[in-house]
Order: C-alpha cells, then sequence, then structure tokens
C-alpha cells in the first residue's frame, strides 16, 4: 500500500516554488470535523511555512464531501485565487452510500478541473475506518492536508508559467521534474 509505513508529507521547501504572492482557496466538509480540522490545520500551516499570508487563503465550509463539488465552484467563481483545495474526510458505514460519495466528489472535482482554468487540489480522505483517517490528517502516516498544500502551490506555478508562456508564444514547462527558475514575477489576474 503507498502509504503504509510511510509519512509523505515531508516536503523541502527548497523545491517550493515562491508561493508569496499566491491567493488560496480551502472548502473544508463538516462531516467527521476532527478529521477534516486536522487536515485544515496541516494545510494552512504548509501555506503559511511557504510564506503564503494568512490573508491569502479564504476558508468556507460546507455540510459534507459531496457539497466540496459546489462549493468549490462558488469559490471558482466568486473568489480571486490562484488554486482550491477541497478537504473531506469519507469513511465506509454499513451501506453502499460511501462508494457513491467517494465517487461523486472524485468525479466533481475532476470535472472542476476540466472545465475551469483553476486547479482544484482533491484532499479527500476515503477509507475504510476512523483509525486510517487519524494516521492520514497528523497521525502516523502524516498529512494529506500538507501534502494537498504543497500541490496547491506547484499547480499555481504551473498556471502562472503556462499564461506567461501562452502571452509570449513561448514553449510551456518542459515536462518532468517541476523546475524552479528565478521567482516570477505574479501575472496581474486579467
Ligand atoms: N458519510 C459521509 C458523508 N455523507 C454526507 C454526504 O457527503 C452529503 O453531505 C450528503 O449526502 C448530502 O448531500 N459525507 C462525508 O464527508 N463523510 C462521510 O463519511
Ligand atoms: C459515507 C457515508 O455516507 C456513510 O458513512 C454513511 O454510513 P451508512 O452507510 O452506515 O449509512
Amino acid at each position: 500500500m503507498a502509504t503504509e509505513n510511510k509519512n509523505l508529507s515531508e516536503y523541502d521547501k527548497n523545491t517550493i516554488p515562491n508561493a508569496k504572492d499566491f491567493r488560496f482557496g480551502i472548502v473544508v466538509s463538516e462531516w467527521n470535523d476532527t478529521i477534516t480540522e486536522g487536515l485544515y490545520n496541516g494545510a494552512f500551516d504548509a501555506l503559511v511555512d511557504c510564506d503564503v499570508p494568512a490573508q491569502q487563503i479564504i476558508r468556507w465550509n460546507v455540510p459534507g464531501s459531496f457539497e466540496l463539488i459546489y462549493g468549490a465552484k462558488k469559490m471558482l467563481q466568486t473568489q480571486n485565487v490562484d488554486a482550491v483545495i477541497v478537504i473531506g474526510c469519507v469513511i465506509q458505514g454499513e451501506t453502499k452510500h460511501f462508494d457513491f460519495v467517494c465517487e461523486g466528489v472524485t468525479q466533481g472535482i475532476k470535472d472542476l478541473n476540466v472545465q475551469t482554468d483553476i486547479p482544484v487540489i482533491f484532499c479527500v480522505l476515503t477509507d475504510n475506518n476512523m483509525q486510517q483517517s487519524i494516521d492520514r490528517s497528523g497521525g502516523a502516516h502524516g498529512n494529506k492536508g500538507t501534502e494537498a498544500a504543497i500541490a496547491a502551490i506547484k499547480m499555481a506555478y504551473i498556471r502562472q508559467q503556462a499564461s506567461m508562456s501562452h502571452a509570449f508564444n513561448q514553449p510551456l514547462l518542459t515536462s518532468g521534474a517541476l523546475q524552479i527558475e528565478d521567482s516570477p514575477k505574479k501575472i496581474e489576474n486579467e
């Protein structure tokens, strides 16, 4: 299993693009809120650690993970953000509802990434039990919120670089490892 006996949440700030001018939205599900609060704290702390001012981080709450789709859509439509992180925790119950919620959220967030220009980062735990969720929200296997924050910074940077390449008709970022150049000036939003 990918995470078993590993903490995947450690990161090297030297490999993270300059994020001080980026703005981030975070939509948080209230279901299993002890877990989602831990994920949010991991994400918020990582963004601030990467020099994102706290006032450039916008938080909205939604009732459950299924509502993350609509919440992220409205965040994208109304807020000036460079990336959105959606945070949820879905835990298997007695019925197949788990399957439908997980699949629905996954497809909905995928659709937002296809249909809009702002990256939406998927930080939704889909666990068999509470212990697995505890382990992944600041426990034995790290914090998926931290990982999501780093992904959000990297995707916001790729979007920024792509918009500059588009503007100046230059080749996009080469494939492979993200190349951290000099801190680029943030393109003022159109
Ligand atoms: N069982 C969990 C849910 N279920 C609620 C749905 O997400 C949704 O709010 C409801 O179906 C109304 O649309 N949500 C979670 O985030 N986690 C769960 O374990
Ligand atoms: C993912 C869910 O909606 C689930 O936790 C609800 O539990 P149950 O399947 O027992 O109704």
